[in-house]
């Protein structure tokens, strides 16, 4: 039985709580189903474990931007946190630990040049890979999705340790698919069993292998790490991990930052960095391979701006409107991380009359806001027009919360927008995507997991340099 005045929602069974009532393969349809039952704020029981569901923009805001510490906590007794043992940014509970290495990890990322030069010349330095890999096409189908994760992963390396890996280099390739397994894993049902029936963790399931395949990637980060010690002067950084060593020399003995933490917060910036941008960009091609009309005048947009230059840059993102348009209505309508990454409450709270106790594990679902009727001119369509107003300007939409909101709001929402801008424009200026013939009707539905990816496509690439002149 729930406590009085805790949120509504369905009869919870002995050990399975609501699990069995939840399609845990993806669980989105039961969601919306449940919200519109018991209303914006409701509870499930993931075994003996309550959880709060909150859905819909005013909700979500209230809950984690007008009482934001409150709902900053993160849960410790999930997959995701005895992967990462709680430590570096992700997974970390809200304290000082969290607090100064979020505060170091935004430092960073600023100083290795976001808003600068550096930050663009290694994201386009790798779009220039890219567009020799899709050159090697040859105008047949093509599947483009392990090509834009290769490339996100690596810039990612280049800003954490100076490095990029080739992309037929088996470690990067297995680590590319250990990522994308973790995040199926981590919120679909092997993750639900891990959680909720501790007895089993022992046993070699999925998730062991993923815990397994983490361990693996620590290891290979660590001899970066060291190498790094051998090679660097202190206080002249050439990258994230130098910045770190400075940053433990600079600090008394038994401060928060040391290595354990170092190795988590690098491989937090190596997943959280990876599959949700590069899955946003498999997107983005997906729906403008097959809405021609709106990749049309992408192009249009774009030939104007380069009629006067040859490079793009970040700063050309404010004469493109449409451009902009459309990579927010791809991240809207991805939603790429449906369920954002889970909180928990910091101390016992209250929210729309609802109490809510101190460590109760709490979900947003992101879905829920970037689909609202209401918020959106057409909630349920890929249409760039959603981002206008009536006289035909970009707006600023509070609905449109892809990275969340609040203090635990995505840190690499700046790099994730450049990435996003550059790769896209660059890749649209030389290169045409086409549908497929006879590839039939596009399956939109999103493969389910803490990132979504869209389900496997082809598509044709072909040049566009004849076309512009
Ligand atoms: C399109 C790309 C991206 C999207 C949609 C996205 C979205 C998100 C979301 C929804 C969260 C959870 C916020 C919350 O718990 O309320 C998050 C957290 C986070 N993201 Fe991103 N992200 C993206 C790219 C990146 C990149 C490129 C990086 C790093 C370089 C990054 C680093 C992080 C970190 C470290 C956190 C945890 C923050 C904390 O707990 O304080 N993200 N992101």
């Amino acid at each position: 039985r729930r406590p009085k005045r805790f949120p509504p929602g369905p009869q919870p069974l002995p050990i399975f709580g609501n699990l069995l009532q939840l399609c845990l393969e993806n669980p989105m349809r039961d969601l919306e189903r449940l919200r519109l039952r018991y209303g914006n704020v409701f509870s499930l029981y993931f075994g003996s474990r309550p959880a709060v569901i909150l859905n819909g923009t005013k909700t979500i805001r209230e809950a984690l931007v007008t009482k934001g510490t409150d709902f900053a906590g993160r849960p410790d007794e999930l997959l995701l946190s005895h992967i990462t043992q709680g430590k570096g940014v992700i997974m970390a509970n809200h304290g000082p630990s969290w607090r100064d290495h979020r505060r170091f990890a935004l430092m960073t990322l600023r100083n290795f040049g976001l808003g600068k030069q550096s930050m663009e010349d290694r994201i386009l330095g790798e779009v220039e890979h890219v567009a020799a890999e899709l050159e090697k096409s040859n105008g047949k189908p093509m599947n483009p999705q392990l090509l834009f994760h290769h490339a996100s992963c690596d810039i990612i390396c280049s800003i954490m340790y100076g490095k990029r890996y080739e992309y037929d280099n088996h470690f990067f390739r297995a680590m590319i698919k250990m990522m994308a397994d973790c995040s199926k894993i981590a919120n679909g049902a092997w993750g639900m069993i891990y959680d909720n029936l501790p007895l089993l963790r022992g046993l070699p399931l999925p998730f062991k292998k993923v815990m397994d395949d983490y361990s693996c990637v620590k290891r290979h980060v660590k001899s970066i790490v060291e190498e790094h010690r051998a090679t660097r002067i202190p206080k002249q950084p050439r990258d994230v991990i130098d910045s770190y060593l400075d940053q433990i020399e600079k600090m008394p003995k038994g401060s928060v930052f040391d290595e354990e933490q170092l190795l988590a917060t690098l491989l937090d910036l190596l997943f959280a960095g990876t599959d949700t941008t590069s899955n946003t960009i498999c997107f983005a091609v997906f729906y403008l391979t097959t809405h021609p009309e709106i990749q049309e005048r992408c192009q249009r947009e774009i030939d104007q701006v380069f009629e006067e230059k040859e490079m793009v840059s970040f700063e050309d993102k404010d004469r493109m409107p449409f451009m902009q348009a459309v990579i927010q209505e791809s991240q809207r309508f991805s939603s790429t991380l449906p369920l954002s990454v889970y909180h928990s409450t910091t101390r016992d709270t209250e929210l729309q009359g609802y109490q809510i106790p101190k460590g109760t594990l709490v979900i947003q679902n992101l879905s829920s806001v970037l689909y609202e009727e209401g918020q959106w001119k057409f909630p349920h369509e890929f249409n760039p027009d959603n981002f206008f107003n009536d006289q035909g300007e970009l707006q600023k939409l509070e609905a449109f919360m892809p990275f969340s909101v609040g203090p635990r709001m995505c840190l690499g929402e700046g790099l994730a927008r450049m990435e996003l801008f550059l790769v896209l424009v660059t890749l649209l200026r030389r290169f045409q995507f086409v549908w497929p013939e006879g590839a039939g009707v596009p399956d939109y539905t999103p493969v389910f997991g803490v990132t979504q990816a869209p389900k496997a496509f082809s598509m044709v690439v072909l040049p566009r340099e004849s076309q512009r002149h």
